[in-house]
């Protein structure tokens, strides 16, 4: 999403084309994008503090909705609005410090135009903007009893100042042995939905029958304290992300056949054999998804865990130093590429 320019940051209610005249509340700003005039106002509903966008046409003077993607952000009474890129609208509350995070309401980026394509509608987008230069989190998906919570605990085990694991907050009643705010934040459902409602979360998805969503806050934990987050979270929350737009590293684990991954969510023993069914058949759903979408950078098998990890760890330094621009030489037997040592 790259840093946030303080100068680009202006109020742009004064500055209207005059024919519209449009009378703008406290809580509405009027962007122009083109032909089309972008409202971004507090929704009608009163208890509905979240934003909500109203699209002009100015060649024939008709509002329109729009199919509204990720999750809105709270509005607040003076917030400004910006085009930046010509292709998305910077949105700030007032008053807001370089710390606050900041939201993007994209209207022509590339992803924006492959999603008109596809609904056959008009299509925005809200992002969250990223402050800084943070390093972009890794968003390990794949379907329940593939290894992805073996493989993240053995990272953050071996490197527990560089990775953070951003804790999710679940409907779902807690296992055995997992603990409120280390393995999630156990929640009730009506609390969890005004909170999604509210715009506290970045996604959110029903998953094999309870409700789980990784808030904003759980992500800026993990950055506050100078670490990369770990996501853990299914297919439909990798596509929320990529449809919001936080830069991230997406890696699908499959695993070595259907079977052994049967074997594997049995063997853990934590699921009722109804719960176990209903996995299985997300599981099949979720692996035609993760390997044929295009969504995923990164497609690793867990088939023996030691080897699996290795790969991760070749796969994560190779990334991280593309994203950092720093050279190094990956690793990597079967490309005979030139051996080299990897670090994080
Ligand atoms: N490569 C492997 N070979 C054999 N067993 C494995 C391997 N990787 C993980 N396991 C075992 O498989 C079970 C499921 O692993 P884990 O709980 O990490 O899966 P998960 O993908 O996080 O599942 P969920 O999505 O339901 O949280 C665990 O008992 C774990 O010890
Ligand atoms: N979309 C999201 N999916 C999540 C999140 N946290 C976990 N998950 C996924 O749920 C299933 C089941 O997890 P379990 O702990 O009940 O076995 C698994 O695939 C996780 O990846 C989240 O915040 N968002």
């Amino acid at each position: 999403m790259g840093e946030i320019q303080e100068t680009l940051v202006e109020d742009l209610q004064g500055n209207l084309p005059i024919e519209l005249d449009l009378k703008l509340t406290g809580y509405q700003t009027a962007t122009t994008v083109g032909g089309k005039i972008y409202l971004i106002e507090k929704s009608d509903d009163e208890s509905n503090l979240t934003a909500c966008v109203k699209i002009l046409d100015k060649s024939n003077g008709q509002w329109g909705d729009a199919t509204v993607l990720g999750t809105k952000p709270a509005i607040c009474k003076g917030h400004s609005a910006v085009l930046v890129n010509n292709d998305r609208i910077l949105v700030l509350k007032k008053d807001s410090t370089p710390d606050d995070c900041t939201w993007f309401l994209e209207v022509d980026t590339p992803f924006i135009r492959e999603q008109k394509k596809i609904l056959d509608t008009e299509v925005v987008a809200w992002s969250k903007g990223v402050n800084g230069d943070g390093p972009k989190p890794i968003v390990i998906s794949g379907p329940s009893g593939v290894g992805k919570g073996t493989l993240i605990t053995k990272l953050m085990t071996e490197f527990p100042s560089m990775f953070g694991f951003s804790v999710s907050h679940t409907t779902r009643a807690p296992r055995n042995k997992e603990k409120n705010g280390i393995h999630y934040h156990f929640t009730e459902r009506m609390a969890m939905e005004k909170d999604i409602r509210d715009g506290k979360f970045l996604e959110s998805a029903s998953v094999h029958g309870n409700l789980y969503g990784t808030s904003v806050e759980a992500v800026d934990v993990v950055s506050d304290a100078g670490k990369r987050c770990i996501l853990d979270i299914d297919v439909q929350g990798a596509r929320l992300v990529r449809a919001n737009s936080l830069e991230a590293i997406f890696i699908f684990i499959c695993p070595p056949s259907f079977e052994e991954l049967e074997q594997r969510l049995r063997a853990r023993g934590t699921e009722t054999e109804e719960q176990v069914q209903k996995r299985l058949r997300n599981a099949r759903a979720e692996l035609g998804e993760g390997k044929s979408s295009g969504l995923f950078d990164h497609i690793l098998v867990n088939d023996d865990l030691e080897k699996c990890y290795e790969s991760l760890k070749v796969l994560l330094a190779y990334s991280i130093a593309i994203c950092s621009f720093i050279p190094i030489i990956l690793l990597d037997e079967r490309s005979n590429i030139q051996t080299s040592e990897y670090s994080f």
